[in-house]
């Protein structure tokens, strides 16, 4: 077994085993990925504050999440089509996740269905909505996730419409995957990827199935979701979806300090600054950059999480102590799910723990909760000054 000692050998791993077409999926983001490289490069802008001879000892990384005990405040963001990652992907990380300590999200689009995953889990996880234009199959997809206990819902905002990504059309990837030539030679030549996957179509896209079954055109992912998704989403829906859901309700996708304030206005109980990992809006400002605006409008009233663009505890501890409560790994946690399954994604964790871990204690803290802008060196300029 190969040493893992960062989120990168987790990543080479992945992309041997992984048919192109789901490592593409992945790793894509939107037209020239102009935001889904700077998610990560913003990051290396901000420097970190070294101090020396503090009493290291007795550190901690636990915090609390909507209320949750944490290990530390990172969870598992909503990936969709997980478990074609890896056989029974869903239920892996959640099972990594709980063995951690942290949060497991499960999305809307997944493989695993929320029963599969609850029955083979202990600890509650959350579950992520796509609103539909089906009401009722919404509704009763509420239901079933009140009925496993989820303890939290989070309403995705940022993806009414898919944003183009190259390589999924060029790939012709599609739900469920449709067997054209090239498909199967991608399939066949990761055939350790094959083999696991072998019986377990069983719990394929449970959560949406019978509602997939009405399309008359599954040959995109991209006609598939502009026939699904309910395009005239608004801030109305999200009230109703705020009446309906009677747990903690997390917005995802802000990156506008105006809509963090209408998320305000709605009562969530956190947001998450996001923008899709670079999938969605390409142009779109990077989520670290973007959250200093709205921390300063709604930062003290409501829970501020932040995403897209975290792939060490470097990078975790930027987003904190520029003032985020809580943060999330995409892709990740999928790179450490496709190289070795629910062990890869719990290295991938720990891989993360202890960068968080050790880089705090150079920066001369012993608790996440003291993490400040005291710890960090960031450009005069990276605050731009956007008209
Ligand atoms: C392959 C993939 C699938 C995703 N599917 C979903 C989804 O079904 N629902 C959702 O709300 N976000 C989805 N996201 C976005 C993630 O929840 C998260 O915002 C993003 O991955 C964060 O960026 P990062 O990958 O750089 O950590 C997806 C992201 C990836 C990479
Ligand atoms: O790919 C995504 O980012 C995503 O959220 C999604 C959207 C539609 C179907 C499946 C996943």
């Amino acid at each position: 077994m190969p040493k893992i000692t960062e989120i990168e050998d987790l990543k080479r791993i992945y992309k041997r085993r992984t048919p192109k077409m789901f490592y593409d999926y992945c790793e894509s983001g939107s037209w020239t990925e102009q935001t889904f490289r700077e998610n990560s490069s913003d990051f290396d802008l901000i420097k970190l504050r070294q101090r020396v001879a503090v009493n290291m000892e007795g550190r901690t990384t636990k915090s609390q999440m909507i209320g949750r005990d944490v290990a530390m405040p990172v969870a598992l963001a909503p990936v969709g089509s997980t478990g074609m990652q890896h056989a029974d992907g869903e239920i892996l990380a959640a099972k990594a996740a709980e063995n951690f300590g942290v949060p497991f999200t499960l999305s809307t689009m997944s493989v695993c269905s929320i029963e599969d995953v609850a029955e083979n889990t202990t600890a509650p996880f959350w579950f992520q909505l796509y609103v539909m234009r089906d009401e009722k199959f919404v509704d009763n997809l509420l239901a079933r996730a009140k009925a496993a206990e989820c303890d939290a819902l989070v309403l995705t905002l940022d993806l009414q419409i898919l944003g183009q990504r190259h390589k999924d059309i060029k790939n012709g990837l599609s739900v469920p995957i449709k067997l054209a030539p090239h498909t199967i030679l991608d399939l066949m030549t990761k055939w350790r990827w094959g083999l696991q996957m072998l019986g377990t179509h069983r719990r394929s896209f449970r959560n949406i199935v019978g509602h997939a079954q009405d399309v008359d055109d599954i040959s995109s992912l991209h006609s598939w979701t502009a026939q699904q998704f309910d395009p005239r989403l608004n801030w109305d829906t999200v009230m109703e979806y705020r009446r309906k859901w009677d747990g903690k309700m997390v917005l995802k996708g802000i990156l506008d300090a105006d809509d963090a304030k209408q998320a305000l206005n709605i009562g969530a109980d956190a947001i998450i600054v996001s923008n899709h990992g670079g999938r969605q809006l390409d142009g779109a400002m990077s989520s670290i950059k973007a959250l200093p605006s709205i921390l300063e409008a709604v930062g003290d009233k409501i829970e501020v999480h932040l995403d897209s663009g975290i792939r060490s505890g470097q990078d975790v501890l930027k987003a904190l102590a520029m003032g985020a409560h809580g943060t999330y790994i995409g892709r990740a946690f999928v790179y450490g799910l496709g190289a070795m399954g629910q062990k890869g994604v719990e290295e991938a964790l720990r891989v993360i723990h202890t960068e968080l871990d050790t880089t705090m204690a150079l920066c001369g803290e012993r608790d996440v909760h003291n993490l400040d802008k005291h710890n960090l060196l960031v450009p005069r300029d990276f605050y731009g000054d956007w008209a």
